[in-house]
């Protein structure tokens, strides 16, 4: 019968590493060329004693097991890893044009056609996560990387869960956390779609929307929903719709969360989260 070839057992004298591509939290990234088949990749370097520090076995794990079953065309490939004594090789897809962060930083806000684009690239992506039961709960424009042709690479999955039933932990950075996230409550895949409101806003107007001089400030500002539209740059009316009726989405998510049988209605959830997203997909065209 057709032996299934073992895994191959990756190790640093399989790369030539390059140029530094940036620095996390846990850990650095480079370019690198694999040797035999002169395939370029980016490297990830995380340090064990990083690990035990933060202690993120269990969510390195599961961040690891997650992205190396996704297979999306906006989502960025983890190939494989391997490990010497002290630090752990994530073996990724390369992003020729880096972070999307850098873009936006650079031209101070994009335009409707590549805001749209870029929201409907991660609309799809998220969609697909979703139908696995995968919230990513950390998008920001830091983890949004290009490709050689543009195309948008969600990458780090840090605090993404497999999900069938309602999530508890704190994560992310407060700018783009829904409601049900701040307020530490039970949350499900709406805070993905709430998200793509706020990356939305952020792609036109150049920053996000409850931005404050503190983070209590920016919390008051997400529980109220205090969202405004300056008035420079021109905004589309659509595309305002799109941004309040995203944002006013954990309300509809949340109706059907405080139903007592939320578990029974994951399901409906979850196809009416896919539904949702591809309604939002089909908008921001
Ligand atoms: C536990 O970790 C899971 C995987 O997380 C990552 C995979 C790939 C990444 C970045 C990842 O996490 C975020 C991070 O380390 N930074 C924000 C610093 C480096 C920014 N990269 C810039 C970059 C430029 N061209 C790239 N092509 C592929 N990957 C890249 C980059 N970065």
């Amino acid at each position: 019968e057709q032996r299934k070839s073992p895994e191959k057992q990756w190790s640093l004298k399989d790369f030539e590493i390059g140029k530094p591509l940036g620095k996390g939290k846990f850990g650095r990234v480079y370019v690198a060329r694999e040797l035999q088949s002169k395939y370029i990749v980016a490297l990830k370097l995380i340090f064990k004693e990083q690990i035990e520090k933060y202690k993120i076995h269990h969510q390195l794990r599961r961040e690891m097991e997650i992205q190396t079953s996704l297979r999306h065309p906006n989502i960025l490939r983890l190939y494989g890893w391997f490990h010497d004594d002290e630090r752990i090789f994530l073996i990724l897809e390369y992003a020729h044009r880096g972070e999307l962060y850098r873009l936006l930083r650079k031209n101070g806000h994009l335009s409707e056609k590549q805001a749209a684009t870029y929201i409907a690239s991660l609309t799809n992506a998220l969609a697909y996560c979703h139908e696995k039961h995968v919230i990513h709960r950390d998008i920001k424009p830091e983890n949004l990387l290009l490709d050689h042709e543009g195309r948008l690479k969600i990458a780090d999955f840090g605090w993404s869960v497999q999900s069938r039933s309602k999530r508890h932990t704190m994560c992310g950075t407060l700018d783009y956390l829904a409601p049900e996230m701040v307020e530490n409550k039970a949350h499900d895949y709406a805070v993905d779609n709430w998200t793509l409101g706020i990356l939305c806003y952020e792609f036109l107007y150049g920053a996000p929307p409850f931005e404050a001089e503190t983070q209590s400030d920016t919390f008051k500002r997400i529980m109220r929903v205090d969202l405004s539209f300056p008035s420079t740059p021109t905004v589309s009316e659509d595309a305002k719709n799109l941004i309040l009726r995203v944002t006013s989405g954990p309300g509809l998510h949340t109706k059907a969360l405080a139903s007592e049988d939320f578990g029974a209605s994951l399901d409906n959830q979850e196809c009416r989260s896919c539904w949702y997203m591809r309604y939002i997909a089909f908008l921001s065209f």
